[in-house]
């Protein structure tokens, strides 16, 4: 595929970008157009089986608010077109080796094909082959239901009920979210922990409470040969044993979700204790996959089924919407209409819920590891901006901090506000849940039309050298995602793929590889040479004087 920019819709949306786009003044439009929030908004319902409530699930996308009028969005759809989104899409989709730096196909979306369509990679049957998506699935549904029943007993015949998810990056943050997102539909008895940091004090803090005959762990990661998993992994082995006096059983208390059978082996847990997946899932779209069985134990199998078809829900919308209709689609080219037209170079997701905490630090590895990325397909660098800083934090709380840039700050921040229609906690005759719609509702329209000098000065009492700092300049884009019942389990997967899709679509559209991350492998390269080099004399080698000083000085003031 050609770079974007060489594209002609490229250069057709720079000259409209410069007569319509950078003129457009969100508040006249909808003045001007009454049917402007018909017009860009676009839903789709989720089966009523699967859905919190008992009729099926609409989700709303309100790109009304967007720095767009029909003519862009029919400019964006055809950069789309000219791109080969679609016809990406359907090689993904096909199973084709996309991921073209690792020669893998990229295939998560198998992981949730629960209409057990027939998937193939190199011709075998995904979905089906021995050891395939439906047996894990199978394995992790009777597994997770022995745990949960307490079939499954520890090594002094205890139910296991404190569960430690030991994992990093793909094979933390997702179990880490869905579990928060989820925790209304949690086992009560279960304790979660989600170690991931090497810094000592994460493992040692989950098993200060721990008690080992009742505490199941599971061992997360696709490579199984990442330093800091395989450090903790260890750490909680030696500390199993060492409680249990050595009599504590491995099988009983250790499970592997994993890729690599010789390293799970080797670290000491039987093949038949292993979850497994294909090298096509890769880590940030691996909550779907064996990685996702703390979700499964907590939620229960029903539920982490339901989280599997709300996203396969939003597989097929994506494979089969026309563009100009298709919700990913028109996220992931809004990106690119801010990114690379209007400059801008962040991208806000702030949930107005409490149990999607953790939402925008996973979308943070999705989008930025994805497309953090500056080589494109024919190995030249790209004369265009690529993957926005995406930073997000939960509303309210975000108001009270950061927003003050987003109101008024220099910088154009496009952002998301997702808000459910029903609270699972209504509390107070649903007092919270009216104001936290109030403040959803709220940001987004004070982004929008914002406050003139002359608004300021119509208050009253203002004196006239307060009144430029007063102002809001307004016409701030904001994309308001309305769920129209609670987040259940199909909700929020559906919401994640929204999200997978849009990143797919920007990274289409840019013509880099979303599916590789070359990226993180330098600095675990050089962090394994100074490993050695703090067990050794002096101060390290070949360091520029920084690094040199620094170790040296870690070395001194820490009796290293
Ligand atoms: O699951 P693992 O193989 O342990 O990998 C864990 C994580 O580490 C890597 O450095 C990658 O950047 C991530 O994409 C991955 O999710």
């Amino acid at each position: 595929m050609a770079p974007a920019s060489s594209l002609s819709a490229w250069s057709d949306l720079h000259s409209h970008h410069e007569s319509v786009g950078k003129n457009i003044v969100l508040k006249d439009a909808f003045k001007n157009d009454p049917k402007r929030f018909d017009k860009f908004t676009r839903k789709i319902t989720l089966p009523a089986d699967i859905s919190s409530g008992s009729n099926g699930t609409d989700i709303i996308f309100d790109f009304s608010k967007n720095l767009i009028t029909e003519e862009t969005l029919d400019k964006l759809v055809k950069l789309a077109e000219e791109a080969g989104v679609e016809k990406k899409r359907d090689a993904m989709f096909a199973g084709e080796k996309i991921n073209f730096t690792e020669g893998r196909a990229v295939y998560h979306a198998a992981l949730r094909n629960v209409s057990n369509q027939t998937m193939k990679v190199d011709g075998v049957d995904v979905m089906n082959t021995k050891g395939g998506v439906n047996d894990v699935l199978e394995h992790m549904r009777v597994f997770s239901e022995q745990v949960r029943s307490g079939e499954w007993k520890g090594y002094t015949g205890k139910k296991l009920t404190t569960i430690i998810n030991v994992g990093i990056g793909g094979s933390d943050l997702g179990p880490v979210m869905v579990t928060e997102a989820l925790k209304h539909y949690g086992a009560k008895d279960m304790t979660l922990h989600f170690v991931s940091n090497i810094d000592g004090t994460h493992i040692a803090e989950a098993l200060a409470n721990s008690d080992p005959e009742t505490t199941l762990f599971l061992i997360a990661s696709k490579t199984f040969t990442t330093a800091e998993t395989t450090t903790n992994a260890n750490t909680a082995k030696s500390w199993f044993l060492e409680k249990t006096g050595g009599k504590g059983d491995i099988a009983k208390h250790f499970v592997a979700l994993s890729t690599n059978e010789s390293e799970v082996t080797k670290f000491g847990i039987d093949a038949a204790n292993m979850f497994g997946f294909e090298s096509w899932v890769g880590g940030r779209y691996s909550v779907w996959s064996a990685i996702g069985l703390s979700v499964a134990l907590y939620v229960g199998f029903d539920n982490f089924h339901k989280f599997l078809a709300g996203a396969h829900a939003m597989d097929q919308h994506f494979q089969q919407a026309p563009l100009r209709e298709n919700i990913p689609a028109i996220g992931g080219l809004l990106s690119v209409w801010y990114s690379n037209f209007y400059g801008a170079q962040t991208h806000l997701v702030a949930p107005f819920d409490q149990y999607l905490h953790r939402f925008p630090a996973y979308l943070q590895q999705l989008s930025m590891e994805s497309n953090g990325k500056t080589i494109t397909s024919d190995g030249s660098p790209a004369k265009y901006t690529t993957g926005p800083i995406l930073f997000g934090e939960p509303c309210t709380n975000a108001q009270h901090s950061f927003f003050q840039l987003v109101h008024q700050g220099t910088k154009l921040i496009p952002s998301d506000f997702i808000l459910a229609a029903k609270s699972h906690n209504p509390v107070s005759d649903n007092l919270h849940q009216k104001m936290l719609a109030s403040n959803y509702l709220a940001q987004a329209e004070a982004l929008m039309v914002g406050k003139t000098a002359e608004e300021v000065r119509a208050e009253g009492n203002v004196p006239e050298e307060l009144v430029p700092h007063k102002v809001f300049m307004g016409n701030r884009p904001t994309t308001s995602i309305l769920v129209g019942g609670a987040i259940g389990p199909a909700e929020l997967g559906a919401l994640i793929v929204y999200y997978e899709h849009l990143t797919f679509t920007e990274g289409a559209v840019w013509d880099i590889n979303s599916f590789d991350q070359w990226g993180v492998e330098l600095g675990k390269v050089l962090a394994k040479k100074i490993l050695k080099e703090i067990d050794e004399e002096g101060a390290g080698s070949g360091h520029d004087s920084s690094t040199g000083g620094l170790l040296g000085a870690f070395k001194a003031y820490g009796g290293f």
